[in-house]
């Protein structure tokens, strides 16, 4: 039998949910639980992580990670670099366009697949480094010079097949969670087999980088290593004196091993490609519909940025994080009318009660954020786009940022979303 759920669409009734205390009743995500035991990521990284000493571990350690500077700064340096190269792709298209017979059609850029492509290298980039190829091969596909693709492409286009094709192994897990089903009814048990063995393939791809990363750095002092990726920085987290400083205790925290990195680089492909690229895409799509936010957004983005070459990734960094109010502004809202992802499911893992209705142990308690952003009693006129309605609080007294739970909130609030801004905000600066 099914366990019972209960479906929170009214912001007064989640504080539980989001809490900052680890006695909470809803620490667990409830998604897949026999299939990601299955896998073992119910042990690893922190978005499945079921076991809150291992989640502890993994997210302090993580949140060093994903909040780091340096980091952060690598993530800007990389957007620039990739936005160059989509640049010149446009405009090889758009020539190749005006050289063919039909000069009078327009050359249409599908930002979409675009964006798709881009954020999937830049994640790729900023994991561990490694240059990825999607942009590249979206190019030869729609060039009208068909390029032989070099073996570069080929292997990469792999990589990035199996990476496609493990989000769909989360979502399937999701969906088919009995064990019984996945592996003796067809056909999904084709398809349980076919996502093991992307797993098990993308799990060995993952170690031969690992390992060649460890080898590198091996004997390289902290302030000689020259890469600055989450890769590097998850290997090197022990002995970075910053990770003690910021921790009250002093204790030496261990070192991830293999599997522990590998769980981590993974999880960060389901929880933060897609839904970076989506609100990339949604902030764009609005700001094109409403072209007085639009004009604003420019101008905040002259003002801030009238030469992009003469800043350092520093200064640019600093303001991209503190000096964009409207562009602040536009996100919000972007990410409000657009919520993804659109529910936050937990499990109860104790008898409970929210708003006098009892939740029995094991009930799943599903957090519909986005009907939370539509709540007509919460928001002035809700279906419409007003980024302004998280600059003045005169004018939008309801707006209050706590009823926003775009990246969640509390003990398990996304750990990503810093980052996750930083490059949407640097992509658009460039784009626009
Ligand atoms: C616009 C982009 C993003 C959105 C909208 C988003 C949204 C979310 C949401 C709603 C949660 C659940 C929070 C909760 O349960 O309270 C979450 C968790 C998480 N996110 Fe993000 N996220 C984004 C980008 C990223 C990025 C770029 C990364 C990593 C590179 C990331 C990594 C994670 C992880 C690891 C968790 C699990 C945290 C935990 O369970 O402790 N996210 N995110």
């Amino acid at each position: 039998m099914r366990e019972r759920q209960i479906w929170l669409c009214n912001p007064s009734l989640v504080d539980k949910i989001f809490t900052n205390s680890t006695k909470t009743n809803f620490f667990r995500r409830s998604l897949s639980t026999q299939g990601f035991e299955e896998l073992g990521i119910d042990k690893v990284g922190i978005a499945f992580n079921r076991d809150l000493k291992s989640w502890r571990y993994n997210r302090r350690i993580l949140s060093y990670t994903l909040t780091n500077g340096r980091v952060l700064k690598e993530s800007i340096k990389i957007v620039k670099k990739l936005f160059e190269e989509i640049e010149g792709y446009w405009i090889t298209l758009n020539n190749e366009n005006n050289l063919s017979d039909k000069i009078n059609e327009e050359f249409i850029v599908d930002l979409s697949q675009w964006t798709r492509r881009f954020m999937t290298d830049l994640a790729l980039n900023l994991n561990f480094s490694e240059h990825a190829f999607s942009m590249a091969s979206y190019f030869n596909l729609l060039s009208k010079s068909k390029n032989q693709q070099s073996q570069e492409i080929i292997e990469s286009e792999k990589f990035l097949k199996s990476l496609t094709i493990w989000v769909q192994n989360i979502i399937f897990l999701m969906f088919c969670p009995s064990s019984f089903i996945r592996h003796y009814i067809p056909p999904f048990s084709y398809f349980q087999l076919k996502f093991q063995a992307n797993y098990d393939w993308l799990t060995s791809a993952f170690s031969k980088i690992i390992q060649k990363r460890m080898k590198e750095i091996e004997n390289v002092p902290l302030d000689k290593i020259q890469t600055h990726d989450i890769l590097t920085t998850l290997l090197t987290v022990n002995i970075d004196q910053d990770l003690e400083k910021n921790y009250r205790f002093g204790e030496k925290i261990r070192p991830m091993d293999e599997t522990e990195i590998a769980g981590v680089l993974l999880e960060f492909f389901v929880a933060g490609v897609e839904t970076v690229l989506t609100t990339t895409c949604f902030a764009i799509y609005y700001i094109c519909k409403h072209p007085l936010a639009k004009q604003k957004l420019i101008n905040e983005f002259d003002s801030e940025f009238p030469d992009l070459s003469l800043l350092n990734d520093k200064l640019i960094y600093e303001k991209l994080l503190n000096n964009l109010p409207y562009c602040d502004a536009i996100l919000k809202e972007t990410n409000r009318l657009g919520t993804n992802p659109p529910i936050n499911p937990r499990e109860a893992s104790n008898r409970d009660e929210i708003d006098g209705h009892i939740i029995s142990k094991g009930s799943i308690v599903v957090t519909c954020t986005d009907a939370i952003h539509l709540h007509k009693d919460y928001w002035e006129k809700p279906n419409e786009f007003i980024p302004e309605r998280f600059l003045s609080k005169e004018d939008y007294p309801l707006s209050a940022s706590q009823k926003l739970y775009t990246f969640g909130n509390g003990l398990r609030g996304c750990i990503g979303k810093q980052l996750a801004l930083i490059k949407i905000k640097a992509f658009l600066v460039l784009f626009l």
